[in-house]
């Protein structure tokens, strides 16, 4: 990413830091060691790409994504809870995320779960408080989330990956865990931000195309990462698939192929953009970006 969209993407996740914070308080909250753990993962500082896209699909149809920070905020707070839980001995057993220690790690299994479905809930209720926005259209943008998040989405997803581990599972199957797994909450954040600003049809459909190559890409250099990559860069422990005897498109298609995948991939996400123009310049760096990213 050059210098300007390294400052874009900045000033966008100091802005979601700093409407987070807000929703947690830290003081005149009871019982506060669940709002302590609540805030340990949610403001440990992730990369923020959710609420980032949700506003950046905002700016690229002509809209202002700054408008929608309730609904941005959301979507990071369903993104902790899911790597909280995804984190617990339960699921991956993970000692290490964002660079901290897991909130299981400190606040015990039970208090983790519970962390993790505040967030959950109280993401319905932040989407519930933006703003400006006409009622129909909001509601068709929390459906949107909701389906996303769950059974038929990221939950569904992650209920594969549970039940797969240790299994020989084949191309079909890993590509329709990650796609309702990591794929649907992108999908659903660059989908809401069109529909909040009043993209047209086309638009929509464009950015879900853009978003289902993301998504591709982002699960494929997550795979990579999570063998060449280091602790110190990604926050999380490295090997994590290895130990936990995942399928992933390394192990399927090796660290060459996985690469090769991952670039074309890139490729028909930012030829999904085609009809944009400047406005999704962010997108189409965003996107490249996975190519090279080490966190
Ligand atoms: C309902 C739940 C718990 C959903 C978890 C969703 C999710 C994308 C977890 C991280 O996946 P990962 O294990 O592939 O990534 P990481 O390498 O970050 O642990
Ligand atoms: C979906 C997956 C694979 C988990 C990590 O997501 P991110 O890489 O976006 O994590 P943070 O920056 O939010 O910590």
């Amino acid at each position: 990413m050059n210098s300007s969209l390294v400052q874009y993407c900045q000033e966008k996740q100091s802005i979601i830091d700093q409407a987070l914070e807000k929703y947690f308080p830290d003081k005149n909250v009871y019982p506060p060691i669940l709002f302590e753990s609540m805030r340990y993962s949610l403001l440990a500082g992730g990369k923020r790409l959710r609420p980032i896209m949700l506003m950046s699909a905002a700016d690229a149809v002509g809209g202002e994504g700054i408008r929608y920070i309730p609904v941005a905020c959301a979507i990071e707070m369903i993104h902790t809870y899911s790597l909280i839980h995804d984190d617990l001995p339960a699921m991956d057993n993970d000692d290490y995320r964002r660079g901290k220690l897991t909130n299981h790690k400190i606040y015990g299994d039970g208090m983790a779960i519970l962390a993790g479905d505040g967030l959950l809930t109280a993401a319905f209720e932040a989407m519930l408080q933006q703003e400006n926005v006409a009622a129909d259209v909001l509601l068709s943008v929390v459906r949107e989330i909701a389906t996303a998040a769950g059974a038929w989405g990221m939950v569904g997803g992650q209920a594969v990956d549970l039940i797969s581990e240790g299994k020989n599972i084949d191309a079909n199957t890993l590509k329709f865990m990650h796609k309702a797994k990591t794929g649907a909450l992108f999908k659903a954040a660059l989908r809401s931000g069109a529909i909040l600003a009043g993209g047209s049809q086309q638009q929509i459909q464009a950015l879900t195309q853009y978003a289902e190559w993301f998504g591709l890409a982002f699960q494929i250099t997550d795979d990579i990462l999570d063998v060449v990559g280091s602790q110190e860069t990604t926050g999380k422990p490295i090997g994590s698939d290895i130990r936990n005897q995942k399928v992933t498109y390394v192990s399927l298609y090796s660290l060459e192929g996985a690469k090769k995948m991952a670039g074309t991939a890139v490729e028909n996400a930012v030829a999904s953009l085609v009809g944009f123009g400047s406005k999704a310049e962010f997108l189409r760096h965003l996107v490249q970006y996975l190519l090279t990213r080490e966190a």
